[in-house]
């Protein structure tokens, strides 16, 4: 299950002020990128008192995006989830429009009890405490900051967290995908676990290995390096500086061969790192291998095209984490059609 944790905050990190009326932080554009989010999941979850302080409605506005999700044979808005021990006003909002379920336990119970309700998409949309509960179980993939330009300066407003043990500090930083401006608000798109991380940094692999020269005779293929505190510290891609270098050779030839960052380091590859070369005395798999990097990413295993790849079997056998994901390999297809044909 992919869990989205979405919410709006002040500059001083309030998510409300003190009083009874409920306090907008995002701006109209932002209300309606926060719409559309909630169309595209399967469910959204707040804690009750998030329900009894704003009452909210937690439905998909839009009559177009309602329309969309119907046509693909969904229920128009997704499915509420409320946590809660306690009393929830009889009337709320939440239960005019849509189904709703009221639930209790551990982050980890509760998402066990939507994963088999079939909800493979969950936005949780606070408030403080429920959103402190996902961070600190580690379970969340993502987390859309907006960042709204003025001061609640009130200690008794809520705060955007509780005090906790989150797994990002200083030394442990989350990863951060864009931030973009919204008229007045700064969105942040933060990526919170090692899956969505990974998918991240492949994504930059494939848009790398579409500025690889033309050729018919070998693949495209961009690489980056990351070292341990989630920082790119070397990119390359196939014949970036020469006619024959690899991706990751050549973002390997950035980076001194004894640099201390590369024994914590992760190389991703857009396809599985070379085991057998005409044109180099040493492969990338044996150049990854020299660098001591312990952790390989790649969306692609590498096709007989060209050579029989063992590259991922070689980097296992040497003790180097390998992790595929096939699911990106279309994408990384997409971009050596004139290699593979089609
Ligand atoms: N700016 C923004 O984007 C947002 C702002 N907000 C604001 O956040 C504030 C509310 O935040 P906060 O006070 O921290 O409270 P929450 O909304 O996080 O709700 C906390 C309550 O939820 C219930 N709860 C939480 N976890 C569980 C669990 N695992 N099992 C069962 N029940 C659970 C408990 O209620 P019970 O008492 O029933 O046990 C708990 O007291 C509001 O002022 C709201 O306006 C909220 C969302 C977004
Ligand atoms: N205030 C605030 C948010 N608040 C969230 O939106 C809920 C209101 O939902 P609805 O009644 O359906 O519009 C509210 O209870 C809380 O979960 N969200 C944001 O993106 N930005 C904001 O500034």
């Amino acid at each position: 299950m992919y869990i989205l944790l979405s919410c709006a905050v002040s500059l001083d990190g309030y998510l409300d002020d003190a009083t009874d009326e409920r306090l907008v932080l995002s701006n109209a554009a932002d209300l309606d990128r926060v719409d559309a989010e909630r169309a595209g999941v399967d469910a959204i979850l707040v804690g009750a008192n998030t329900i009894r302080r704003d009452d909210p409605r937690l439905s998909v506005r839009s009559p177009a995006r309602r329309a969309a999700r119907e046509a693909m044979g969904k229920a128009a808005t997704p499915l509420k989830v409320i946590l809660s021990t306690g009393d929830l006003p009889s009337g709320a909002a939440f239960r005019a429009d849509g189904e709703s379920l009221v639930t209790s336990g551990t982050v980890e119970s509760v998402v066990g009890q939507l994963h088999a309700r079939g909800v493979d998409r969950l936005m949780v949309e606070g408030g403080g405490r429920v959103l402190t509960e996902f961070l600190t179980s580690g379970l969340a993939d993502e987390l859309q900051l907006v960042v709204a330009p003025f001061f609640v300066g009130d200690s008794a407003a809520p705060r955007f967290v509780h005090d906790g043990r989150f797994p990002w500090h200083a030394d442990h930083r989350a990863t951060l995908a864009t931030a973009s401006a919204i008229g007045n608000v700064v969105l942040h798109r933060y990526l919170l676990s090692v899956g969505a991380v990974d998918r991240h940094w492949l994504a930059r692999t494939i848009e790398l290995s579409l500025r690889c020269p033309p050729s018919t005779t070998a693949f495209s293929v961009g690489a980056v390096v990351v070292d341990a505190s989630g920082d790119e510290i070397a990119w390359g891609y196939s014949r970036e500086t020469d006619d024959l270098v690899h991706a990751e050779e050549s973002a390997l030839a950035k980076l001194a061969p004894d640099d201390p960052r590369l024994p914590t380091a992760t190389i991703y590859s857009s396809m599985e790192p070379c085991s057998g070369r005409k044109s180099r005395p040493r492969t990338c798999s044996t150049l990854i291998r020299d660098a001591a990097i312990p952790r390989v990413v790649f969306a692609y295993r590498e096709p007989s095209t060209f050579v029989d790849g063992e590259g991922a079997e070689e980097l296992t056998a040497a003790g180097v984490t390998v992790v595929e994901y096939p699911d990106l390999a279309d994408q990384v297809r997409d971009a050596n059609r004139l290699q593979l044909g089609g």
